[in-house]
């Protein structure tokens, strides 16, 4: 397999809700979509999930752009490759940069599940034909709202509600939904919104019997975590922190986690996600796969990560329609009843519908 031809495109598509988190408010999501045309002529896709400001980590669309034009696509351009496992190590002498490496590494997937004629799920994998999927819930304007909001969700058969929670939005919050819903699994995620100096007021989460607090402390902590760890009962779960599989190790063995939110483009790619995933397999951690609300082709990449069998909590893989009147792929995700069925066509299983991708985008580069 060898990329002859790249295009990146810069798309801005409205989300049909703000989403809020502890840093910050979405009404539209901008990124990065890259195809990649190897010399048969097949094409691939990959999503760039840095936002257009960095919030969550340091990367940007931006930044993924210049890095990818100035150093990553020159270092894959009309290279042999036999497997997508190469472009992990051909980018290993790049440091961090982790988004913008993962978007032509999810392309290269893709190819490669196309060219040996099988899904992407099998291609790296995975083994189910259906994946149980929760989801994510921002900051709402008051608590009767999310608990309108989570009564939907339930009776749409999302199999676990997650809240974005932030000093001021949490102990009374999470109370409220507990009283209200028994028998949901529930559980938080910070962002990044407290210190141990908040110890008082995390342990008071624990007893809303919550599946788990999310990257309760610093993006990039895992000693605080380990203490924090120590006095809750509730098992906390890292995001922002976990960038490789070595920080998955050195996180596992201080005990700063008890399970991993691994989501593709935080880790770099599909490769480095495959690898945490049986790190953990082996050592008992459970894991999930985050969200960075997808367009499609960032989604059906989750959907097939998903299907490797330490996922075995719902992730934040909600359907299509949670976010957008009109995603880039036919069909869309869909979820019912808490499951998104895996397609089992070859590569990334739904189609880009081209049409939509031209009317979402904004700017647009070719490399050959
Ligand atoms: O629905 C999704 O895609 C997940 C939403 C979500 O929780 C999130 C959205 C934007 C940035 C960070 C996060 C997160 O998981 O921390
Ligand atoms: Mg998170």
């Amino acid at each position: 397999m060898k990329i002859t031809e790249i295009t990146i495109r810069h798309l801005q598509m409205k989300l049909k809700a703000p989403f809020t988190t502890s840093f910050g408010t979405f009404t539209t999501k901008e990124f990065l979509l890259l195809e990649a045309k190897d010399e048969a002529g097949t094409v691939g896709w990959g999503e760039s999930v840095a936002f257009n400001a960095p919030w969550y980590n340091e990367e940007t669309l931006q930044t993924n752009w210049h890095m990818l034009e100035d150093f990553l696509i020159p270092l894959i351009l009309n290279k042999e490759l036999n497997h997508p496992d190469e472009v992990n190590e051909i980018f290993a002498p790049i440091r961090k940069n982790n988004m913008a490496k993962s978007t032509l590494e999810g392309a290269v997937w893709d190819i490669y599940a196309q060219q040996t004629n099988q899904s992407l799920a099998k291609a790296l994998g995975g083994t189910k034909d259906k994946i149980e999927v929760g989801i994510s819930i921002g900051i709402q304007e008051s608590i009767e709202a999310l608990v309108a909001l989570v009564d939907g969700y339930v009776k749409e058969g999302y199999k676990r509600i997650k809240v974005k929670i932030k000093p001021g939005w949490d102990v009374d919050v999470m109370r409220t939904l507990r009283e209200n819903f028994p028998n949901v699994a529930i559980m938080a995620d910070a962002n990044s919104a407290y210190s141990l100096e908040d110890i008082d007021l995390l342990k008071q989460l624990d007893a809303f019997d919550l599946t788990m607090i999310e990257q309760p402390l610093a993006s990039d902590d895992i000693i605080d975590h380990a203490q924090l760890q120590k006095e809750l009962k509730t098992p906390i779960c890292l995001d922002e922190s976990i960038h490789s599989l070595e920080d998955a190790r050195k996180a596992v063995e201080l005990g700063s986690t008890k399970i991993i939110n691994i989501k593709i483009g935080r880790v770099g790619g599909l490769t480095e996600a495959k690898k945490i995933h049986d790190y953990c397999e082996a050592n008992g951690i459970p894991v999930w796969c985050g969200g960075m609300l997808e367009s499609g082709v960032g989604r059906s990449h989750n959907v097939a990560l998903t299907t490797l069998s330490n996922f075995i909590l719902p992730g934040d893989t909600a359907g299509s329609s949670r976010y957008w009147e009109n995603d880039i792929i036919v069909p869309e995700v869909v979820a019912t009843d808490g499951y998104i069925d895996v397609p089992q066509t070859t590569g990334i299983g739904y189609e880009v519908d081209r049409e939509a991708v031209e009317a979402y985008t904004i700017a647009k580069k070719d490399y050959k």
